[in-house]
């Protein structure tokens, strides 16, 4: 199988600091990763995985290096060209859902699919299929607050790819569960990534769940290894 580069990272630099206070993070990290493949990133707390996951997702800038997404280098495009691949092509989820909490599950995976535009009906339909491919099809009308966890990060997930996009990063998406719920919050992340065949780099301190995806990678001297 030779699916295409979803995200390659080139050279990346990222220092933090100033004068004899500079915290070097990235040295000149290199990485890439295929549609349909989900990698996962293990390395010890402060090593940099956050940084990573926010200059693959364009939240942040390299120093040196360069992001590229889908085949489109990313480093000398405009802000407003960046957020605009930011929404199209990259989904993030986090270690806490950040669900809207005043809306529905329903509407929280509308709303991304609602700012880029798409009518409202279309949102409400394909929202609606997502939840049902995370097996929560029942509780499209729940507030975040109504849900469980394991529950609320399904809803996150959904909303994190409801636009479709290329890339699914993700940090610490199931550190807040418990095994048994990490694993088949995982299970459905991992049904979603192979039928949409989007490329998904998920940082996590759970080596069992690290064990079950494709690829393991590991940040060490500022660099991107495989394990
Ligand atoms: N904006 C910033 N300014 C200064 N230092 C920063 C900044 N952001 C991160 N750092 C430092 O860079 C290092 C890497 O941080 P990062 O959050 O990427 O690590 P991490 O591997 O994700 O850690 P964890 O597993 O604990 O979340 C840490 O030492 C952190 O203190």
């Amino acid at each position: 199988m030779n699916r295409k580069i979803a995200l390659q990272l080139s050279g990346v630099e990222r220092r933090y600091g100033q004068g004899d206070t500079v915290l070097s993070i990235l040295k000149g990290a290199d990485f890439s990763m295929r549609s349909g493949e989900i990698v996962a990133l293990v390395a010890p707390s402060g090593t940099g995985k956050s940084t990573l996951l926010h200059i693959a997702g364009l939240l942040e800038k390299p120093d040196a290096g360069e992001v590229i997404i889908n085949g489109e280098s990313c480093g000398h495009l405009s802000d407003d060209r960046r957020t605009a691949i930011r929404r199209s092509e990259i989904g993030f989820v986090y270690q806490f859902h950040h669900l809207l909490p005043e809306f529905s599950a329903l509407e929280n995976i509308m709303m991304p699919q609602l700012i880029s535009g798409l009518p409202r009906k279309e949102a409400r339909d394909r929202a609606s299929q997502l939840l049902d491919y995370m097996r929560i099809g029942h509780r499209g009308d729940h507030r975040p607050a109504e849900l469980s966890g394991g529950e609320q990060q399904r809803v996150a997930i959904a909303r994190a790819v409801a636009n479709a996009p290329m890339v699914l990063l993700a940090d610490e998406p199931t550190g807040n569960l418990d095994p048994e719920t990490a694993h088949y919050v995982f299970d459905a992340l991992e049904a979603l990534v192979r039928q949409s065949g989007l490329a998904a780099l998920i940082a996590t301190h759970n080596h069992e769940l690290a064990a079950r995806m494709d690829r393991r990678v590991t940040l060490g001297d500022g660099l991107i290894q495989e394990m």
